[in-house]
């Protein structure tokens, strides 16, 4: 018997870079939404010993270096015990896109894991296994709107805003992200802590301005414009546009078609735009298919469905 999860993307709405810290990683600031795209984990458990990865893109590691893999090693651990475990990953979103699909595949197999188990851990626990694979696990513990803070696995949960439509257009390139960090430290080293600034200061005025803690009505639909129309820009454009001309070509494309904003998401390379309406994003992404991107039309993901929805 498996148990199937479904693994959700995000996207960046805004995302700024400070200098790179002792450790090695770099404090950033970010606004991370989960988006209705995703892929499907399987997850099984047999008696015995050992954790099997299967998928059939050749551009997923299926050895200990895999996400799955390793949140399925920390979850034995830290529930003391021994098992087989076979994981599929049915891949569906880009590699190397900015997605976080790779980050989203562990945390669903968290989940998927402790249900075939019939164990649970606890919130912390949970948040520490993520934490020790990546910096942006954590915004999938979660889901929906979230704001990231410290390398960007400290997330703070934003009320639930009903979703909006989006489309993205992933360019048959990938970003490493490593690299892309790697990028902006030759570039720009000392004003990484203006521009969080700046974005702490955007974020600020945005939270105390929109009313966010208390929703109501039709207000809450343009909540998410009004957070992008701040001015929270992508630091990682700065550094992979000029490396990679196409994608801020095709940022272009997204505001020609009508996006009322687009941005790249975290390092890239996917870019996406976000429209009035399902019907105006629905023609947007067939008109950039026509011209040769691929171009997908979906929403946000509110949290609430990111729950109701996760297990197939
Ligand atoms: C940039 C972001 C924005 O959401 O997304 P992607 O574009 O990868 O989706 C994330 O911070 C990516 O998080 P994640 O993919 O988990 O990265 P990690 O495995 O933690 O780190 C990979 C490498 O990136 C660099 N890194 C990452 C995060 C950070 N705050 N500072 C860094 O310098 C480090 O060199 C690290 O070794
Ligand atoms: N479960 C996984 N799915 C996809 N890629 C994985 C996985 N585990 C490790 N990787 C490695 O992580 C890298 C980046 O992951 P991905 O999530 O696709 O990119 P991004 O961080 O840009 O969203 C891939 O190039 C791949 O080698």
């Amino acid at each position: 018997m498996s148990t199937f999860v479904r693994s959700y993307a995000k996207i960046n709405l805004g995302l700024r870079i400070g200098p790179r810290r002792a450790d090695g990683f770099h404090d950033l600031r970010t606004m991370y939404t989960t988006i209705a795209l995703h892929e499907l984990v399987s997850v099984e458990v047999e008696d015995g010993d050992g954790i099997e990865i299967r998928c059939d893109d050749p551009r997923v590691p299926c050895d200990s270096t895999n996400t799955c893999h390793k949140a399925a090693a920390l979850v034995l651990e830290a529930l003391g015990l021994r098992s087989k475990v076979l994981i599929s990953i049915e891949k569906r979103l880009p590699v190397q896109g900015g997605l976080g699909a790779a980050s989203g595949n562990a945390i669903a197999t968290i989940f998927g894991l402790e249900r075939m188990l019939g164990k649970e851990l606890s919130a912390k626990e949970r948040a520490e296994i993520a934490e020790k694979i990546g910096s942006d696990l954590n915004l999938f513990l979660y889901g929906g709107l979230t704001l990231g803070t410290g390398r960007g696995e400290e997330v703070w949960p934003l009320p639930d805003l009903p979703s909006l439509p989006l489309v993205i257009v992933t360019p048959e390139v990938g970003v490493s992200t490593p690299v892309a960090f790697k990028a902006w430290d030759s570039l720009t080293h000392p004003e990484g802590s203006v521009t969080i600034n700046e974005f702490n200061h955007l974020v600020y005025e945005w939270l105390s301005a929109s009313g966010v803690p208390a929703l109501s009505g039709d207000r809450a639909e343009t909540l998410l414009l009004d957070l992008v129309r701040t001015g929270i820009s992508n630091d990682f454009e700065r550094v992979v546009f000029p490396e990679i001309p196409v994608l801020r070509e095709v940022k272009c494309a997204l505001e020609r078609e009508g996006a009322l904003y687009a941005s790249l998401s975290g390092s890239g390379s996917t870019l996406y735009g976000l429209f009035r309406s399902s019907a105006e994003a629905s023609t947007a992404a067939e008109r950039l298919n026509s011209s040769g991107l691929k171009a997908t039309a979906t929403q946000t993901l509110p949290r609430e469905q990111y729950w109701r929805e996760m297990f197939q």
